[in-house]
């Protein structure tokens, strides 16, 4: 895709997640999404890729699900798991791809949190956010991610830190857009490099091949 539907756009979730299950239905196998995110965690630096561990859903926290309503059998069961949303295997060799691209220095991991936008966090809720868990926080991601899982795609993600969330009352930097504009336009082809590299090897990891 070429860029995305947000909700904070007016979208409902289901529209923002049909293009996951048009994916589905071409037979598609592997969903990787790409974000861009503040950082929350005090170790990441502005410019660092962190592969998506995990995440929170906290509009989901709040019923606004992309699978609220019926489930449609056809594509995946009632309740599903969400424990391993994100592919162990897929993670791994994209750390071993970000070694050998000697991207160490810039490769993270960590857990993502969406929240609704479009306003960035006040003080206190980013405070609030890096107690529950999160490392980053975006406005995107999470609900394609859960359609996603629930049709049983495989799934990769990778989120960019553009800038620092601030949580401190007397920190004067304020984040803006241009910003995440322009540490994604920075980082674009370290980010496409990793992508490609893990495309190229991914099929290995299928037939049962070492990739190392
Ligand atoms: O998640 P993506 O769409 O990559 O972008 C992130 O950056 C935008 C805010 O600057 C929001 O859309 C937020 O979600
Ligand atoms: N919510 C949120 N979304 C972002 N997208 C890029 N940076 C940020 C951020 O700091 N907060």
């Amino acid at each position: 895709m070429q860029g995305r539907f947000h909700l904070y756009e007016g979208y409902s979730l289901c529209k923002v997640t049909f293009p996951v299950r048009i994916f589905k239905l071409l037979g598609v196998e592997t969903l990787i999404v790409t974000n861009a995110s503040g950082g929350l965690c005090p170790d990441f630096k502005v410019g660092d890729i962190m592969l998506i561990k995990d995440h929170i859903n906290l509009p989901g926290f709040a019923g606004q699900h992309p699978l609220c309503g019926p489930n449609d059998e056809r594509f995946g069961i009632r309740f599903p798991c969400m424990s391993d949303a994100y592919n162990k295997d897929l993670r791994k060799l994209a750390l071993e791809i970000s070694q050998e691209l000697n991207y160490t220095n810039f490769v993270r991991e960590g857990v993502y949190c969406m929240v609704s936008g479009p306003n960035f966090e006040t003080i206190a809720e980013a405070r609030m956010l890096q107690i529950l868990g999160c490392d980053s926080v975006g406005m995107s991601t999470v609900p394609e991610v859960t359609v996603a899982k629930h049709c049983g795609l495989r799934v990769f993600g990778l989120s960019l830190i553009t800038n620092k969330v601030s949580l401190d009352y007397s920190r004067e930097e304020k984040v803006n857009h241009e910003e995440v504009l322009e540490i994604s336009k920075m980082r674009a082809e370290h980010l496409q490099m990793m992508v490609n590299t893990l495309i190229a090897r991914a099929h290995l990891l299928d037939e049962g091949i070492n990739v190392n």
